[in-house]
């Protein structure tokens, strides 16, 4: 998907929500799991339940990869099964030597035709640009992380700034606003409006509400641009609202409330 469409996309439904399925068969549904494939039964329901709402949908591979080759398959019908409107990204923060990068891409650009990929930029140059190489494909740098571990490395001094700011203004030389995004965390509210400044242009994917605690307020007062720019991930706060036959009507209730919440953001940012 491109940058044009997945724009319009934002502007039609008036929601920047993805919905993150991160499927963890120890926590879905007892009732599914005499199904074939417990893991894209629960999928489906919650696509079929939010696919009007959401406009992108972010599969956590690690869910997936850990059933070996039945979660392959799990991720495959997934993938599958997501309307091709809707943009999809595997969450899987790959890079590697290039040659290796090039593999990485391949796996989930044309394997399982996903919109994009995850990256982890710590290796460098040649180890993002092979994800840069597909047409109206993304590699989405992780820049400033969710969790407490960002405090390590990415909050550190570094340089006239912090070790973060020179990985983002970096790594955004290497790309362009129409295929590269960044992971910008939800619970680093004090540093959006900083990093808006340092990338105006490109878009962020924002996990970390809902069960993180990050606040979509904030994250969208300060990060929001004329094109949206955001695409904010809520993953167990959605899938794991109910935990019973109506699961997906649990989570199409808290999907729809976000999007309610986003569509008054929007309002006046968006052109
Ligand atoms: O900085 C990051 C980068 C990735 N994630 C991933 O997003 C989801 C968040 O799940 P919730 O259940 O909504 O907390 C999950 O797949 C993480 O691996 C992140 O949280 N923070």
């Amino acid at each position: 998907m491109n940058r044009q469409e997945l724009v319009n996309l934002i502007k039609e439904r008036k929601s920047y929500l993805c919905v993150g399925l991160d499927t963890d068969i120890n926590k879905i549904p007892k009732h599914l799991l005499s199904h074939a494939d417990p893991v894209f039964a629960f999928n489906k329901a919650i696509i079929d339940a939010t696919k009007d709402i959401a406009v992108a949908y972010k599969i956590n591979t690690a869910f997936y990869e850990c059933l070996g080759i039945r979660g392959w398959e799990s991720l495959q019908r997934t993938i599958e099964y997501i309307p091709k409107n809707v943009f999809t990204i595997a969450d899987a923060k790959r890079g590697d030597i290039g040659n290796t990068s090039t593999y990485y891409a391949k796996t989930f650009f044309e394997t399982y035709a996903f919109d994009s990929v995850t990256v982890a930029p710590y290796m460098g140059s040649d180890s993002v640009q092979p994800f840069l190489a597909f047409s109206e494909k993304w590699a989405i740098v992780l820049g400033l992380t969710s969790n407490e571990g960002s405090n390590d490395f990415q909050l550190q001094p570094a340089g006239d700034g912090l070790l973060y700011e020179q990985v983002m203004k970096k790594c955004a030389s290497w790309g362009t606003p129409d295929n590269m995004m960044f992971v910008v965390g939800a619970t680093q509210g004090e540093s959006i409006a900083n990093i808006r400044k340092l990338l105006p242009d490109h878009f962020f994917l924002v996990p970390g509400v809902g069960a993180q605690g990050g606040s979509l307020k904030e994250i969208s007062e300060k990060g929001l641009n004329k094109d949206g720019g955001l695409l904010v991930n809520a993953s167990r706060a959605i899938i794991f609202a109910g935990s019973d036959e109506r699961f997906a009507e649990d989570a199409r209730a808290v999907a729809l409330q976000y999007q309610a919440e986003m569509g008054l953001y929007l309002n006046g940012v968006i052109q």
